[in-house]
């Protein structure tokens, strides 16, 4: 199999100082488990059915049609046809490559199956982790199952009857010729077609000689690996992932001289793929790297003149026309690869623009001792949107950047971590050579992630000239996850699982005012407006102009009207104090002096008139056994806003708000698939302190009785467990933990932070969040997982409170009727059941089989045959239903008295 030339990567690669935290966190089985499912794409991608539009039932018909006009688009003869003479699904293809009968199976068939060999995974790697800890869900260490063909399930969701979940597979046995041509991409381009996503132009590092338009390839992607020790240039790895941070990539040379980034954040040590663009696959499929090469090629030696370029140096003018077009918004990091690589010959390696280090495609130039560099970086996003970014940090940069680079590690090292300098080679588990580069002279097979087999659009020399426009069609995945982009534009949109949950939570009523505070690309914003049925102010910050266009792009498109957008840094929406004074004391005049803002002055007291009838308390399946302060959600009036009142842009008085979503920037370490995380342990530390910078002015602006979601999606419990800790003791006496119903996650971790010894959550607090760990939650009956947590709908069994205090599983055989310290949960709709459970759990028994390929098929024989639940119909007594999340967090606060 080719697979088996390639060391396919079973989990995520950390920074050794973050894993040996996240160890101590976690444990070293939960943490394989989740490292092994960050590494893989989402089996269940999810859609929300925009429900202002339309109706779940008939979305979910029209998804399996457009899934299966996807499928059949793909097996269709006709498509075949296009690829002359090659014909994917039969068991021997004439070009190399050979899908044998049964190797490609959905989610679903798999977990029909009930052996348990293991099938492609590595050895050994998380072996006695838990289930799913060597990167495949349990189900499908199984033996491929016997149908040829790739199908794509939909179904509404069971416990959200207005989401749709995809079933999609992998990973699956691609068999093909040794003798393949190969391309290697970046890993920007590896996780976006992990996910889905075809290769485009500037994601293309290395090809094999020869390669033409139309030819089957192998494609393999390169990860990025740590630059011998005194290489001079900082890059910030992760600045995209953090999704954030564009201050990340401005080196700023603090006061002590050391460098960090525009929000004091430590840059990390370099990281390098070491193969320059450009670069030839050589047969048998190692590719040169960059820093074994002394002297540029002979051609780019007389393109430079007589005084050759070091590396990473662009001459004056080629550095001038690269900053102008990235400062133009074009494109990319190729531009600087086009201007030198005309008239190169093929497969001459390149030295600018070359060595893509962490973050979204940044690359830097910089090597050796030269301080001056370009860093650009390139999406190619699964819609083939590039961006990019450019910047030049200074040379003082260069030599501060080593000092911090020290700090950071001394800092590092305290932690329980035994691991050395975030900068040093032997970090991330491989060897250095004698220069202290690390991986040796040539980047292997073995070294490299398989991706699956695809159809070259363009020819090697094309790919290499392109600055844009699509290179490969995959056409064989090692996951076979369905496109949903643009799918049933304005019906639905792709949303995770935790993210509508986080929404859920929050739960805002029609006609209050509402406040997202760094909400774009709005997401949660539309949902939050759904929920709301689109009455009443939904107010939507973000920090950046273009994201907010974005947001109001996003409602349009979704028929959303309630939201107002601005562009606004979320940590200044809140009046001052002293403007708050000023306003009631003075004349309107003097205050418009004293704050400078006449439009702030306006919106300042008298507070928002209470004029709507108390809102009903809601129901909680959690009582905490300490009393809870009063609860003023049952006595405070919201806000009534009027059809077409406008709150306006920031900053508002405090307590403005009844709801507020604060899903702050974060190190994003919950999001999939990722090959490698890059971010340290200052630098998450950093995060969570900004975060908390938000969650200060959160709330100050929510109104008293009012309620605040917050959520990440990262698994760092400095970001969760410790931030919601923070907030319950900074505004203890303020603010109080609601539980996060409802309740589909994991509970929070309870204890401390073991490098800081800072506190995290109580048991009870901890039974209140929610917390996803990537990979699988089940839902399953009750009895299936006696051992489990669980919230359940009937009977009044669930997660309850006992008498001593703690929380416990209600079981189905124990009864708690007559405990009067048991309050009655929530009614869940009926045949619902949700399991809060961590570890091997029983596997379920069956999901719908697959509709056949051929004609439009009909929906899983279940379905129809199945009870009712609202607009879905499901099999009552065999429905077990899993979701393959993403890593997320979310708790529910209640501010009972202004701070
Ligand atoms: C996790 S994303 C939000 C995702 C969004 N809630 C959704 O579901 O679509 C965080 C956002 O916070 C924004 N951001 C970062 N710092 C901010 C600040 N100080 N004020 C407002 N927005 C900020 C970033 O631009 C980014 O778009």
């Amino acid at each position: 199999m080719a697979n088996h030339h390639y060391g396919v990567r079973a989990a995520v690669r950390w920074d050794p100082a973050v894993e040996a935290y996240f160890t101590a966190c976690f444990g070293t089985p939960r943490l394989a488990a989740m490292s092994a499912a960050l590494a893989r794409p989402s089996l269940t991608p999810t859609l929300r059915v925009n429900t202002l539009r339309s109706n779940p039932q008939d979305v979910i018909q029209k998804l399996q049609h457009e899934v299966w006009k996807q499928q059949q688009k793909y097996h269709h003869p006709s498509h075949r046809n296009h690829h002359q003479h090659h014909d994917h699904d039969t068991a021997n293809i004439r070009d190399g490559t050979r899908v044998r009968d049964g190797e490609v199976a959905s989610f679903n068939e798999l977990q029909t199956t009930a052996t348990s060999t293991s099938w492609n995974v590595p050895d050994g790697e998380g072996a006695a982790a838990l289930a799913g800890a060597d990167g495949v869900l349990p189900a499908q260490r199984t033996q491929p199952p016997t149908n040829p063909t790739s199908t794509t399930t939909v179904r509404l969701h069971p416990r959200f009857p207005a989401v749709a979940v995809l079933f999609g597979s992998g990973p699956c046995d691609i068999d093909c010729d040794p003798g393949l041509p190969e391309v290697v991409v970046n890993r920007f381009a590896g996780e976006a077609v992990l996910k889905g996503a075809h290769v485009y132009a500037p994601g293309v590092l290395a090809a094999s000689g020869g390669i033409a338009a139309g030819d089957l390839v192998a494609v393999s992607t390169a990860l990025e690996r740590p630059v011998g020790h005194n290489e001079g240039q900082c890059v910030d790895a992760d600045a995209d992932e953090s999704h954030l941070l564009e201050s990340l990539y401005l080196s700023v040379p603090g006061p002590s001289g050391a460098l960090s980034c525009g929000k004091g954040l430590p840059l990390t040590p370099r990281l390098a793929v070491g193969i320059s663009r450009g670069a030839k696959v050589q047969p048998g499929g190692s590719v040169p790297l960059s820093w074994t090469r002394q002297t540029p090629p002979r051609k780019l030696q007389r393109l430079q003149g007589s005084s050759p370029l070091r590396r990473g140096q662009l001459r004056q003018p080629q550095q001038q026309e690269l900053r102008r077009r990235n400062q133009a918004g074009g494109s990319s990091a190729e531009c600087c690869e086009g201007e030198l690589a005309d008239g190169l010959r093929e497969g001459a390696e390149l030295s600018t623009a070359a060595d893509y280090i962490g973050g979204h495609g940044s690359s830097s130039t910089s090597h050796g001792s030269s301080s001056n560099s370009c860093s650009v970086g390139n999406i190619s996003d699964s819609s083939g949107v590039l961006s990019s970014e450019y910047s030049e940090p200074s040379s003082n940069s260069t030599t501060s950047c080593s000092r911090d680079r020290e700090s950071s590690s001394s800092r590092s090292s305290s932690s329980s971590s035994s691991s050395s300098s975030s900068g040093n080679s032997s970090n991330y588990g491989v060897e250095e050579d004698e220069r202290g580069n690390s991986g040796g002279s040539s980047s292997r097979r073995q070294d490299r992630v398989f991706l699956g087999v695809a159809r070259a659009v363009l020819g090697r020399r094309a790919m290499f000239r392109a600055q844009e426009g699509l290179a490969l069609q995959m056409e064989r995945r090692l996951y076979d996850v369905p496109s949903c982009n643009g799918l049933l534009r304005g019906e639905v949109m792709l949303q995770a699982l935790p993210s509508i949950v986080a929404a859920q939570v929050l739960n805002p009523r029609p006609g209050t005012a509402v406040l997202d505070m760094c909400a774009a690309p709005g997401g949660k914003t539309t949902l939050l407006a759904t929920l709301m049925s689109d009455q009443g102010r939904l107010v939507a910050l973000d920090r950046t102009a273009t994201k907010v266009a974005e947001i109001r792009s996003l409602a349009r498109d979704l028929g959303v009207r309630c939201v107002e957008a601005y562009q606004a840094d979320a940590t200044e929406a809140v009046v001052t104090e002293a403007a708050a004074a000023a306003a009631e004391q003075l004349t309107e005049a003097a205050a418009v002096a004293a704050v400078g803002d006449s439009k702030a002055v306006a919106r300042m007291p008298p507070p928002p008139q209470a004029t709507s009838s108390p809102s009903p308390p809601r129901p909680s399946t959690i009582a905490s056994a300490a009393p809870l302060p009063t609860a003023p959600s049952s006595t405070r009036p919201l806000s009534v806003i009027a059809a077409g009142q406008l709150l306006g842009p920031p900053p508002y008085p405090a307590g403005t708000f009844d709801h507020i979503l604060l899903d702050p920037p974060c190190s994003a370490l919950g999001l999939r698939p990722r090959l490698l995380h890059s971010w340290n342990l200052p630098q998450l530390r950093a995060m969570a302190a900004y975060q908390r910078s938000l969650m200060h002015t959160a709330v100050r602006l929510l109104a008293p009785g009012g309620e605040m979601v917050y959520c990440t999606c990262t698994i760092n419990p400095d970001e969760n467990e410790a931030n919601v800790a923070w907030a319950l003791d900074r505004f203890s006496g303020s603010l109080r933990l609601l539980p996060a119903e409802p309740l589909v996650g994991l509970t929070g971790l309870t204890g401390a932070d073991p490098e800081t010894g800072s506190r995290w959550l109580s048991e009870q607090e901890a039974a209140m969040v929610q917390r996803f760990d990537p990979g699988q939650l089940f839902y399953e009956r009750r009895s299936m997982a006696p051992t489990a947590t669980i919230v359940g709908e009937d009977g009044g069994k669930g997660l309850q409170p006992h008498k001593d205090g703690q929380l416990r599983a209600a079981r189905d055989n124990e009864s708690n009727a007559s405990d009067p310290a048991v309050l009655s949960p929530p009614p869940l709709p009926p045949c619902c059941w949700s399991l809060r459970a961590m570890g091997a759990l029983p596997l379920p028994s069956s999901l719908p089989p697959s509709p056949p390929a051929g004609p439009m098929p009909p929906l899983p024989h279940q379905q129809v045959e199945g009870k009712e639940l609202g607009s879905l119909s499901v099999d009552e007594e065999d429905s077990p239903w899993v979701d393959d999340v993403m890593g997320f967090f979310i708790a529910r606060f209640q501010k009972v008295a202004q701070p």
